[in-house]
């Protein structure tokens, strides 16, 4: 059987001022902290162990990641970051409140925006100071892998490649993974772990901080899955 860990990072300063966060780089709130520290305690007091940890380049979730190491005496524990594991890009939207954004252009947009599987928030600008070209750790980055906006099919695609290139050869060289990152990162995952169809795939909500097991098989096909709570 073959063990991956999901993590959502813990609450962050924009999840208490329900502000579109996406990659804005905001930190954990003392909460937030709090249960990714919550987090580490009872994976170690269920007997989990790791071999090999992923993240976002986004430090709400490295922090959460460095809690549940802690906590778990691992933080020897090798760490790929990634910023394929980035929450969905916000485009526009990032940094404005939601309740906001709804008394101004409806609820109804605003649920289309964050929870349709296809619909591209509204883009940045290219000069936008928010555009992530302006951030010296995508600088490396092809141009055309840089988002200025995106959908969680966006998402999708953006995950799988790292899915595919390292994550799924790791478990099945027979690591055990934990991965911290952002819900619809995780969202992209479970999608494509559980074969989840475009419409059901929104209606899952990935909890701050909860450890979400899944036992695989060797083909990588999810025997069960259950939060660790
Ligand atoms: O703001 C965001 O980046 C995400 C996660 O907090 O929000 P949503 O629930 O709209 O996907």
């Amino acid at each position: 059987m073959k063990q991956l860990v999901l993590i959502r990072h813990g609450e962050s300063a924009w999840n208490l001022e329900n502000r579109f966060t996406g990659w804005a780089d905001v930190d954990l709130t003392p909460k937030g902290a709090e249960q990714a520290l919550a987090a580490g305690a009872n994976l170690k007091k269920a007997g989990y162990e790791f071999d090999i940890a992923y993240t976002s380049v986004l430090r709400r979730a490295i922090r959460t990641l460095w809690n549940v190491q802690d906590t778990m005496d691992l933080m020897w524990l090798p760490v790929v970051h990634s910023w394929r594991l980035n929450e969905r890009h916000y485009g526009a939207l990032t940094g404005l409140n939601k309740a906001e954004t709804a008394t101004k252009y409806g609820d109804e947009q605003v649920h289309i925006w964050r929870r349709s599987y296809d619909v591209r928030p509204p883009l940045l600008e290219n000069e936008d100071e928010r555009n992530p070209k302006n951030d010296p750790r995508y600088s490396k980055l092809n141009t055309s892998d840089i988002p200025l906006g995106e959908c969680l099919k966006d998402n999708v695609e953006r995950v799988l490649p790292l899915w595919n290139e390292s994550i799924a050869p790791a478990l099945k060289a027979g690591k055990r993974v934990l991965l911290v990152a952002h819900g619809n990162s995780i969202r992209s995952l479970i999608k494509y772990l559980d074969q989840m169809s475009d419409e059901a795939i929104m209606e899952v909500n990935v909890p701050n901080g909860i450890p979400l097991v899944y036992e695989l098989d060797d083909d990588l096909k999810p025997i069960q899955h259950f939060y660790l709570d």
